[in-house]
């Protein structure tokens, strides 16, 4: 993926001048130390392979631009913050696929999660499965009030399991008791629920959400960076220690489970299942 710059947005001046990817929009505002990264993979912002690439490459370039301190992680698509992982990259592929996209997904959470910037995921629609992982991954979480737009990780419901590392994002969030019955049940919550349950930090009209996050934004960045820094790592590493430390068995035991005919066959009737809701 290539790293594209656009002209600035009207009467913006140099700090807004947009780059990013095919998939991913980075709206950058030097002035404030700001970016807006946008997922624009319609329709759905599927997490394919080549979206998580170009991901993890604008999220990269904006870590080594000391310019920026935080970024806001929203969707281009219209009621629909991510779908989660593409199902097309998980079924009906080979095994060395299968190991190329987990590592994929694997290194889009660990770039997130012990992150040095301020991430805000501002939800502008539905968040189920890996769309959630990803806003768990952010500091804070704001989430349009549209009785549509779910929020959950639903894997059970598609007769596969959530990694033990989006286990333990999730119980870093909403604890443990309470992730039990939401990832057996594969739970996807109302805005409401969601924000009761912890999921979410705020709940806000669907044209406040980007103007919310900014502003919860230009809080968290008034505190020193290197404070906050060292303080999310002590929050976060011993959970990301646990997949560093296992990282290959951890695709193997993807490729292995994700291989196995009984999964194949869930992820094609729900696939399926999906294409029928339309007709
Ligand atoms: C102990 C062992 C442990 C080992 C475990 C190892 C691994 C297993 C772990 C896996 C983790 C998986 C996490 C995931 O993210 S799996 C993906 C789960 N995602 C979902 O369930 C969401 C499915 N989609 C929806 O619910 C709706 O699409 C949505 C509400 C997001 C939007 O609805 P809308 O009506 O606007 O759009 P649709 O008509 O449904 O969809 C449009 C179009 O897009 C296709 N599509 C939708 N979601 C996906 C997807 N996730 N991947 C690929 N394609 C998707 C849909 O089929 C339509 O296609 P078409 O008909 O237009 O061709």
């Amino acid at each position: 993926a290539t790293i594209r710059r656009t002209e600035p947005t009207a009467g913006s001046g140099d700090s807004a001048r947009r780059f990013g990817t095919q998939r991913v929009l980075v709206e950058p505002d030097a002035a404030s130390g700001v970016a807006v990264m946008k997922f624009k993979n319609p329709p759905v912002n599927s997490l394919s392979l080549e979206l998580l690439t170009e991901f993890i490459i604008s999220l990269e370039k904006l870590e080594n631009d000391k310019t920026f301190r935080g970024v806001i992680l929203t969707s281009d698509c219209p009621r629909v913050f991510s779908a989660g992982l593409d199902l097309t990259e998980m079924c009906g592929k080979n095994p060395a696929h299968y190991a190329e996209y987990w590592k994929a997904v694997q290194e889009l959470w660990l770039r997130l999660y012990l992150s040095n910037l301020v991430l805000i995921a501002a939800i502008n629609g539905a968040c189920p499965a890996g769309g959630c992982l990803i806003s768990l991954t952010c500091d804070y979480r704001i989430l349009a009030d549209n009785p549509k737009y779910l929020i959950g990780l639903n894997e059970t419901l598609l007769g596969i399991v959530a990694p033990f590392w989006f286990k333990d994002t999730l119980v870093n969030t909403i604890g443990h008791r309470a992730s039990e019955q939401a990832l057996q049940l594969g739970l996807l919550f109302l805005p409401a629920e969601a924000l009761q349950v912890g999921l979410v930090d705020q709940v806000v009209p669907e044209d406040q959400v980007l103007s919310t996050a900014l502003s919860v934004m230009a809080r968290w960045m008034a505190i020193p960076d290197h404070a906050r820094q060292l303080t999310k790592n002590m929050m976060r590493k011993t959970t990301v220690d646990r997949l560093v430390k296992q990282r290959d068995a951890d695709i193997q035991n993807f490729v292995s489970f994700i291989s196995r005919d009984s999964i194949q066959k869930s992820l094609q009737m729900y696939l399926e299942k999906l294409k029928q809701k339309k007709g």
